[in-house]
């Protein structure tokens, strides 16, 4: 029997696997493979086809025929309703939010890394770790743009179009209700909840200054920035990564007067508590590229620690390396990562630990690999659940060389 019209526009498509972004992949009757929002590994889903290519296709389930057991109301029904972008996994329990961003971990690590990358991190993977809070947001940071009528709203999927929000489940409850809030249209609002309560909703550039503590060990640090500073935007995130880079330093030996090199290193949440594991008789180069932060970080820091601003690229770290003995690099990039040419820089220098964070596992595999044909042991690689809902993964990692 031919296939009706319906299935020919809206085909059945069987989840078969994971990909970047939050979206899923399967195939549809010809063998083409489509990769589909809105579902998870294990469903099958009816999909409208948004684009079709030559080798692959993109499509939208719209009816969930066989559902995943980690399939869930959606955190955020106005997200779904609208397609507003930000909460691509807000349909699964958090269980199968972690089960998907270990399964993209996993599969980006061999395929971005390639082979001795993940067998080294197949055998030294930890578990993803979870702040996560049922029922509670943990966002300290949202940026919307207010509409026509002046109400805060954020981006459809892939649009320019602006849905006024009236709430925003993921963000910590202090910002969450959006519902009294009015602005001039078009105008960006930074919205900032720090850690000791203060809130603050202003324009872009309207910087406010904010302080920000963070328990590192026995210590509460504080920080001195701006609401348009970047800042760890999950509730739990500086605490859980400032004492995993502190920790990760003290594994590979005792810290105590050693140097260490930290790279785009923003107003110093890792400085400030690295400058304590050392000591003042150890030395410690930060870098950001960010100038105001660099004025933050200045302040955030003990006077001995060497705060520079300065574009981070290969030349600039080639000219870093030689300026001493470096036995320790911590690495918090961007998305795109520290790149494979600073990797290879930073590596012939020949540090004994190298600790890296990052927020994109392609990044991440792509500069590990550099360290390990430079003779690098992965130690362990360990993910941080840092942007539930969202595809978004945090991942730390630690090499070393003997
Ligand atoms: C992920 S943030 C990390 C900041 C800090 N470690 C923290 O956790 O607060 C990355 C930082 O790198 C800086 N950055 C990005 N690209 C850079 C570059 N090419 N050179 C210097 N800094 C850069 C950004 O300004 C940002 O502060």
């Amino acid at each position: 029997m031919k296939p009706g019209r319906k299935e020919l526009m809206n085909p059945l498509v069987e989840i078969t696997g994971v990909a970047h972004g939050g979206t899923c992949v399967g195939r549809v009757e010809s063998g083409k493979v489509v990769f589909v929002r809105h579902t998870a590994p294990g469903e099958t889903v009816r999909v409208r086809i948004t684009e079709e290519l030559a080798t692959r296709a993109f499509a939208d389930a719209i009816e969930v025929v066989e559902p995943s057991p980690h399939r869930t109301e959606h955190v955020w029904p106005a997200a779904q309703r609208h397609d507003i972008g930000g909460a691509e996994l807000g349909h699964l329990s958090i269980e199968g939010q972690h089960e998907f961003k270990e399964a993209v971990l996993t599969h980006t690590l061999r395929r971005i890394g390639g082979a001795d990358v993940a067998e080294a991190a197949t055998e030294v993977r930890r578990p993803i770790r979870s702040a996560y809070r049922p029922g509670e947001g943990s966002r300290t940071r949202l940026r919307t743009i207010t509409d026509d009528t002046g109400r805060p709203a954020m981006r459809k999927f892939h649009s320019n179009e602006l849905v006024a929000i009236d709430d925003m489940p993921l963000a910590v409850p202090e910002l969450a209700d959006l519902r009294d809030m009015m602005a001039p249209g078009g105008t960006e609002l930074r919205h900032v909840a720090t850690s000791r309560g203060d809130v603050h909703v202003c324009p872009a550039g309207a910087e406010q200054r904010i302080t920000e503590e963070v328990r590192v060990g026995d210590r509460t640090y504080s920080y001195r920035l701006t609401t348009d500073r970047f800042w760890q935007a999950h509730r739990a995130a500086p605490t859980l990564l400032a004492n995993q880079v502190v920790d990760a330093l003290g594994e590979v030996g005792d810290p105590t007067g050693i140097n260490v090199l930290e790279l785009f290193s923003g107003v110093g949440l890792f400085s400030a508590p690295i400058a304590d594991a050392i000591g003042s008789r150890g030395a410690l180069i930060t870098v950001e590229g960010d100038k105001a932060a660099v004025a933050d970080a200045k302040r955030n820091v003990p006077r001995w620690v060497e705060v520079r601003a300065a574009s981070i690229d290969p030349r600039s770290v080639s000219a870093l390396v030689v300026e001493r003995p470096i036995d320790a690099v911590v690495l918090d990039p961007p998305r795109s990562g520290a790149g494979a040419k600073v990797c290879r820089i930073l590596a012939e220098a020949e540090p004994t630990a190298v600790v890296m964070i990052s927020c994109d596992p392609a990044a991440l595999a792509r500069d590990i690999a550099v360290f390990m044909r430079h003779g690098y042991r992965l130690e362990w690689v360990e993910p941080f659940d840092l942007f539930e809902h969202t595809h978004h993964l945090e991942t730390t990692a630690l090499l070393t060389l003997n």
